[in-house]
């Protein structure tokens, strides 16, 4: 039944809007949040004045009335109303919020919350008034720009604030200064509990779209674009959006300052530019900043090692001589001290040698698997190795602990029954991203905005895949999950991996097709329908100059302009031949029919030879 929700009694300073819905299950969806401890009764709410204007939502200020037999009294608070959401996606909201709100109480640096409550058909967030935010503070500044110490004092309080979410399972996935709210005592509060977080998968009422972007583009890591294909979104989300907010907090602008949405997409995720920051920071601010910046989030720092950053600079006692330590040590793998700082290893742990960065094979490991024996003071770990009569002396940041017979970072495959339980549509195959000493693991799968969480026992190893193989469909796959581009005679072409994503999604391009114009050349491929493509596995001398033609387009011109010249100088070697020696009947014809060898044939014969080839495209 459509009908009209009523408004709580309202000062008329703003429009009144008609929701169309189903009441009646709203009213339901009121009723049972009547019992939740973070429901808030529309008509105790008075609406006075619009005061801001989001992406999210609108900013009201309002007058909370709250009584009792004994008391009676009235709040300034401020009603945050969300753009409207499908009315089958307010319970879920709704729970959400109420998950989150039993989260943020007693936590430090976060806003003070009242509840939530529906006006006007609109879901509400109602939190205390301060005197405004961050961003509010800035505009008042001439140049807009704070000085260092306030950032680091108002970042370290918000960083701490944001940290304790995190460890209850919070993102936040917007923050940004004006969304840092300050009270009467010049202290710093985070003013958005996680809207994106809490809307992710929530429709809008008009369409089966998503209602919202996941965040506010200058401040969006490249992960938050399209989670679900180059995710997921995790903690080290957040330390992107926060890098941005102090490098604005510093400048007195906004990373990406003047650009389109497209634009800063196309910079952010195709680009992988990173915002600037400004010269002459305490290393170790900088250091924190760089690494927020990192383009795969399991290289950045946590909230814990902004935190101690700040905090080595406010007390003045850091040093960089520990950081050269770290990257003396691990260098040469590639990895960050922020991604190499997330496990510590303990006496007992099962380790093997740290493979280098994106690269999926073993090489030649020191420690194909051990057992840590003992740890020293440098950072060292004494691993008994099977066969080998002493222990082994190795830094622990070339380690990687190996529990269930899984390490982070492996590709992974959901056992068959779980999917089928599950009833999911997400990729089977994904990244593992951390596995605990008891068997709880978290992995990243193309489909999951999040990391999804279980056990390893749901797991088996799966094909790891590394940039620069080619790849292409497994036969009998009847529809991908993304594109994939065609050769001319219609069959999928074989393309090249020019990246990995944090949940096993492969970015490939086809350097064997001539692209034109606006045709895109760079597709997504699920890791769970592709096959690698090398030229030993090909089968057959045809397949195997297929892969010849796949290194670069040129090739195909270039085998041509060749089997033209190699024809040419064929066909004048047999008119020679045939004017010295004339024909005796159908016997020598066969002869000369013999001798014309496929032209291609000789071609790719002569590919597995001589060093005619440029470089690159030997084998
Ligand atoms: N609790 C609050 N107390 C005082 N002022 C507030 C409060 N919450 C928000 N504001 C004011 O409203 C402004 C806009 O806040 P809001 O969070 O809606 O905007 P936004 O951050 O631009 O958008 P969004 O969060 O939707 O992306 C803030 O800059 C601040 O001035």
């Amino acid at each position: 039944m459509a009908g009209k929700v009523v408004a709580p009694e309202s000062s008329g300073a703003f429009e009144y809007e008609l929701f169309e819905g189903d009441a009646d299950n709203l009213r339901t969806v009121v009723a049972a949040s009547n019992h939740s401890t973070s429901w808030i009764d529309p008509a105790t709410l008075k609406l006075r004045h619009r005061i801001g204007r989001g992406l999210f939502g609108d900013v009201y200020l309002a007058t909370r009335h709250q009584s009792d037999k004994d008391y009676e009294q009235f709040h300034e608070v401020i009603v945050k109303m969300l753009r409207p959401v499908k009315e089958d996606c307010f319970r879920t909201v709704l729970d959400r919020f109420d998950n989150v709100f039993a989260k943020c109480q007693g936590v430090g640096g976060i806003c003070l919350l009242h509840g939530v409550s529906i006006i006007r058909g609109r879901i509400c967030f109602v939190m205390k008034f301060y005197e405004g935010s961050i961003g509010d503070k800035m505009a008042r500044l001439k140049g807009g720009k704070l000085s260092l110490t306030d950032v680091l004092r108002y970042g370290l309080s918000l960083a701490e604030g944001i940290s304790e979410l995190h460890s209850k399972g919070v993102l936040i996935l917007n923050l940004k200064p004006c969304n840092f709210l300050l009270d009467e005592n010049d202290q710093a509060f985070l003013g958005d509990i996680g809207i994106p977080f809490l809307l992710l998968g929530v429709l809008s009422p008009s369409s089966d779209t998503m209602t919202h972007t996941l965040g506010t583009p200058s401040y969006m890591a490249p992960e938050q674009w399209q989670p679900e294909i180059m995710g997921p979104v995790s903690l080290e989300t957040d330390s992107w959006g926060f890098g941005c907010s102090i490098v604005e907090m510093l400048m007195g602008r906004p990373p990406w300052l003047g650009m389109s949405v497209d634009e800063i997409n196309n910079s952010v995720v195709r680009k992988q530019e990173k915002p600037g920051i400004p010269s002459g920071l305490p290393p170790p601010v900088e250091n924190v900043l760089l690494g927020c910046f990192e383009y795969d989030f399991r290289s950045r720092p946590l909230m814990k090692d902004i935190i101690q950053a700040f905090k080595s600079v406010l007390n003045g006692d850091y040093s960089v001589a520990r950081r050269r330590a770290i990257e003396d040590a691990a260098g040469d793998l590639g990895y960050t001290e922020w991604f190499l700082s997330k496990d510590h290893l303990i006496v007992g742990d099962t380790v093997r040698s740290r493979k280098a960065l994106n690269s999926c094979r073993a090489g030649n490991m020191e420690i194909p698997e051990g057992v840590i024996v003992g740890q020293d003071q440098n950072g060292s770990a004494l691993v008994r190795v099977h066969g080998i009569h002493d222990p082994v002396r190795v830094h622990m940041l070339r380690l990687e602990r190996v529990s269930h017979g899984l390490a982070s970072g492996d590709c992974v495959r959901l056992k068959e029954e779980v999917m089928d339980k599950e009833k999911t549509k997400h990729s089977p195959v994904g990244i593992l991203h951390s596995i605990d000493r008891d068997g709880s693991v978290t992995v990243g799968f193309i489909g999951m905005e999040t990391l999804w969480k279980g056990n390893s026992s749901h797991l088996q190893m799966a094909e790891a895949y590394s940039v620069g193989q080619f790849v292409r469909p497994k036969p009998g796959i009847l529809s991908l999950r993304f594109q994939w581009a065609r050769r001319r005679d219609g069959e999928w072409a074989t393309g090249r991996i020019l990246r990995v994503y944090p949940n096993g999604s492969l970015l490939v391009k086809f350097p064997g097709l001539l692209m034109f114009g606006a045709e895109e050349d760079t597709f997504v491929a699920d890791p769970s329908e592709v096959e690698l493509v090398s030229f030993h596995n090909s089968p057959g001398i045809v397949k195997k100059y297929r892969h010849l033609e796949d290194f670069h387009w040129v090739v195909r011109p270039a085998m041509i302009a060749l089997s033209l010249f190699a024809t040419i100088k064929f066909g004048s070697f047999v008119l020679g031949r045939s004017k010295r020696r004339p024909p005796h009947g159908k016997e020598s014809q066969t002869e000369a029919q013999s001798q014309q060898r496929p032209v291609i044939e000789a071609v790719v014969e002569a590919a597995n030879g001589p060093g005619w080839l440029p470089r690159q495209l030997r084998f």
